[in-house]
């Protein structure tokens, strides 16, 4: 069965896109880590599947390559408003909005959560931050932007072994539905950010990430809002203040249009 598909990327983390609001497609786990296989699929951090929404312009449904199909993925939102000129998009974290303006897109996430069970923690604790430690990264801040997020802030992001660190923060029981991994520092006002994303590992952005560091980074006074975010693929504007949902601003890029045997 051949279906097209659209390669898009924010900031170079990339998305195969199926439009699935007219032709129904039934997506599983294993399908979705076939797409993402760089060797024998598409290749992708994200598959992203368009369905048809009783509640906004349409439902987008996130895939992580490891299959795992989860609530949010912020890069992938400024891409599908890009490819479809959808203002309200449903997620299972939540309903989002979004415009294109010029070369950016700028996509108003949810309110952020921080209680222990919203995150979600296996019991209860603080979150702001987590009494707890991981080797060399210790006391993040644990928030959820519709997907669930820690963050470490570091004095030398280049020193942080987020690699070898990572996979055990994001598989940690504390974390019944695993974690995003964030490592940041601040400098002159603004955030840099590396991110192990759940079910992808390294990104070269991740945009619910650059929202939860954002997030965190305000509420611990180290930047102001509006606050620039930059990761390896490029710069992401965060606006954030207590009470409000979250702003994101920044590109979304088309790469090809194709088609792919689903067998
Ligand atoms: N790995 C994330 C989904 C993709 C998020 C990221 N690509 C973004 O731009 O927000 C999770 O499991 O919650």
């Amino acid at each position: 069965m051949l279906r097209q598909f659209h390669k898009m990327h924010g900031l170079g983390n990339d998305f195969v896109i199926l439009d699935a609001r007219d032709e129904p497609l039934a997506m599983t786990e294993a399908l979705a880590r076939h797409i993402a296989d760089r060797r024998e699929g598409v290749g992708c951090d994200q598959l992203i599947l368009l369905e048809p929404s009783a509640s906004a312009d349409l439902k987008m449904r996130i895939f992580n390559a490891d299959g795992s199909e989860v609530e949010s993925c912020g890069n992938a939102t400024r891409c599908v408003v890009k490819l479809t000129g959808a203002a309200t998009v449903e997620t299972a974290g939540g309903l989002l909005t979004g415009s294109a303006e010029g070369a950016e897109v700028e996509v108003t996430l949810v309110e952020p959560r921080f209680e222990w069970d919203a995150i979600p923690l296996a019991y209860p604790m603080p979150t702001d931050p987590m009494p707890m430690g991981w080797e060399n990264f210790d006391r993040p801040q644990a928030i959820n932007v519709g997907n669930p997020h820690v963050v470490f802030f570091v004095d030398d992001l280049e020193d942080a072994d987020l690699e070898g660190i990572g996979p055990g923060i994001e598989s940690d029981p504390v974390f019944p539905e695993r974690v995003n991994v964030n490592v940041a520092s601040v400098e002159g006002g603004a955030i840099r950010l590396r991110t192990f994303e759940r079910g992808a590992g390294l990104t070269r952005a991740c945009g619910t990430g650059a929202c939860a560091t954002a997030v965190a980074a305000i509420r611990a006074r180290l930047v102001t809002s509006p606050v620039t975010v930059h990761m390896a693929g490029g710069d992401l504007t965060i606006a954030w203040a207590p009470g409000e949902p979250v702003r994101m601003r920044g590109s979304a890029t088309h790469v090809f249009k194709g088609t792919i045997d689903l067998q």
